[in-house]
């Protein structure tokens, strides 16, 4: 049975992004059961929001911001429910120097009611909790614990990489070779 929730949590409520996109709770799964589907259809490389949160300790369901382990924030609002893919149709690019204008941007065209989905390992060098990835898509990794775990190529492959992860690679690659 799918449960479909038409209002995020209260302190979440923001009226473009409540319109646009709802969670969905999918009974079949015991834990972290929730995923979020947007109402409307987007073009690759339409904004579908800003990325907005407060930093905090790193936890299952924060996003890393920067190139340390402490560099994370807890997204502030419904797009916190957004679930990992192998094969995933956004990005959190937060590539800018500026929070404010880091954003989630579609990496290919998106239907309504489809799921948004981004590469975790673009963004994550390690997970606080890895787990077994469930989406089923050809190009899946199976476990996922973080890029450091994943090729750089095969996380460039799925359209996005963030800029520290790319300076992890590197640093890891330098001592390797020192
Ligand atoms: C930020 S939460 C995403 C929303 C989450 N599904 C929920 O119900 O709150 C991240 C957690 O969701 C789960 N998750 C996300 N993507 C997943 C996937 N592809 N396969 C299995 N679990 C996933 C993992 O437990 C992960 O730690």
């Amino acid at each position: 049975m799918h449960i479909v929730e038409n209002q995020p949590p209260s302190r979440m409520i923001d009226a473009g992004l409540s319109r646009d996109f709802y969670v969905h709770r999918d009974a079949s799964w015991q834990e972290f059961s929730a995923s979020l589907r947007t109402n409307k259809r987007w073009k690759a490389g339409d904004v579908l929001g800003p990325v907005r949160g407060t930093k905090s300790p790193r936890k299952y369901d924060t996003v890393q911001c920067g190139p340390s382990s402490e560099d994370n924030i807890t997204v502030d609002s419904i797009f916190v429910y957004v679930n990992h893919s192998c094969d995933p149709n956004v990005a959190f690019d937060m590539s800018s120097k500026h929070p404010s204008e880091w954003h989630i941007r579609a990496l290919k065209a998106i239907d309504a009611e489809e799921e948004l989905t981004f590469f975790y390992p673009s963004t994550e060098w390690e997970l606080d909790q890895p787990f077994e990835c469930r989406c089923a898509s050809p190009m899946c990794l199976g476990l996922v614990r973080g890029a450091r775990d994943v090729g750089l190529e095969q996380i460039k492959a799925r359209g996005y990489v963030s800029p520290w992860i790319i300076e992890l690679f590197r640093d890891r690659e330098e001592r390797v070779g020192a």
